[in-house]
Order: C-alpha cells, then structure tokens, then sequence
C-alpha cells in the first residue's frame, strides 16, 4: 500500500531524513518510534508533502509514484493526515471544519454519522466553535475530519500528545476502533502502552534513518533496541 525507500527529504538546505525505508500493507497499523527530534513528524510530512522537500527516494502509494504531487492531490489518492498541530480552523464550528472535505456520498465509508458513531462529544458539540474546545477534543475532530477524506491511509502524529491522560485514553480507543475496521495507520508514537495496544510492527527511527523494525513482540524480545535508540542520552 505505502512503500518509502531510501527517502531524503529537507527543510530548505537543511536535510532532516537521511534514508527512511518502510513499507505499510493494507489494514496494518504500523508505528513510527524514536526519540524527539529524530525525523517522525518529517517522514509523514515528506509523504504528503508538507513543508519538507523530498530530495532523493521515492514514495509509492497503491502502487504508483507520489513525486510531483500536490498535497491535497496525495490526499485525494488516500493518504489522511492527522498533524501534530491538528490545524482544526479556530472559527469555525465542529459542523463546518468536518465538512471542509467537501461532500460526501451517502455510501461512503465514513459519513458524519459514522465519526460522530466513534467521537460522540463532536455530535454534542457540533455548533460549538472548534477554537474553544479542548486539545483532546479538537485532536477528535481533526482525526474525524481525516476520516471524512476517506483515507485508505491514515498518518496519525503524535496523536494524544498533550493531552491529559483520560482524554489521551479516549484518543487511543478510538485509534483502537479504527485498527478493528481495518483502516491502516501510521502513527508516530512515544507511549508504548498505546504501542502494544494499536501497533502490528514498529519503526525505530534515529537520526534521519529507520535503524530497527519487527513486531511488537520482536521488539520487546530486544531490550537492547529500545536502550539504544529510545533513552535519553
Ligand atoms: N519546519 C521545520 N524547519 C526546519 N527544521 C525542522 C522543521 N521541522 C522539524 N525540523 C527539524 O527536523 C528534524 C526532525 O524533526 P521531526 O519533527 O521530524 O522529529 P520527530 O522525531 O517528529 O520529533 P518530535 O517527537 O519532537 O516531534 C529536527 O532536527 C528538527 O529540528
């Protein structure tokens, strides 16, 4: 579904990804790991092309090439992308940002119904304006706006980050009930609570380049990986 290999991506003349190679099959929830500042944010935005330059590597979506994309045109293809800012619009209430995506066919995969189905605070609150919510709630509607693109993809980062630890909880049930319908993610994640319960296979992520991957049980089987690239030094 999504295969990244040998990616180098920048920030003007500053390279951030110095060789990611990762590939995500169909419904696999697959996460990113590593320490800050180590290139999770900017190998989810190199795939949809936010703010970062791809400068060597390719990206492959279903089978086809990303390069010379725009972003909405990678998120018309399939790729939702949750940021870690949420970028919910501030002024607008619930109702208007879940329907910036733009129509949505009665037989789609996601329709309001359903995101309100798995975030029923978004139905209560659907007149307030998002800028007045709280981070756990915006984080919910940024997520359910996501869905609304009807991804095939989703690109979660730092989902719960920030957030207080119930609403953090609340966050994570509903990635939970994403991962049971069989939508693919991935997610840039820290927790590894929230790891053993979403992650098929992880991605340890150092420096600009993927150093590790394996199963959740791999992973744990090596408690050399985590002590060398998760610790802070
Ligand atoms: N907009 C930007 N402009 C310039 N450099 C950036 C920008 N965003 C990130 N960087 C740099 O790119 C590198 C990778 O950052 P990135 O945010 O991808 O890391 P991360 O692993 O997601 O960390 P965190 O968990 O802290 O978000 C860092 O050196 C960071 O300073």
């Amino acid at each position: 579904m999504l295969r990244l290999c040998g990616l180098h991506a920048s920030y003007g003349k500053s390279e951030a990804l110095h060789g990611i190679d990762l590939q995500i099959g169909p419904g696999e929830v697959v996460c990113l790991i590593g320490r800050n500042g180590v290139g999770k944010s900017s190998t989810m935005k190199a795939i949809v092309r936010d703010q970062i330059t791809v400068t060597a590597g390719t990206v492959e979506f279903d089978g086809a090439s990303l390069d010379g994309l725009r972003p909405h045109e990678i998120v018309r293809l399939g790729v939702g992308y949750v940021p870690e800012d949420r970028r919910v619009f501030a002024s607008l209430s619930v109702l208007e940002n879940l329907r910036v995506p733009g129509p949505v066919e009665a037989r789609a995969m996601w329709t309001l119904e359903r995101v309100f189905a798995l975030f029923p605070q978004l139905s209560e609150y659907r007149h307030r304006r998002a800028g007045v919510m709280s981070g756990g709630e915006q984080q919910m509607l940024s997520i359910a706006r996501a869905l609304l693109t009807q991804p095939k993809l989703l690109l979660l980062d730092e989902p719960h980050e920030g957030l207080a630890p119930k609403v953090a909880e609340e966050v994570v049930d509903a990635i939970v009930a994403l991962k049971r319908e069989g939508v693919s993610m991935m997610i840039s994640e820290q927790a590894l609570n929230t790891i053993r319960r979403c992650a098929d296979r992880l991605y340890v992520v150092d420096r600009g380049r993927t150093v590790w991957d394996g199963t959740v049980d791999a992973f744990y089987d090596h408690p050399d990986i985590a002590r060398k690239y998760l610790m802070v030094q």
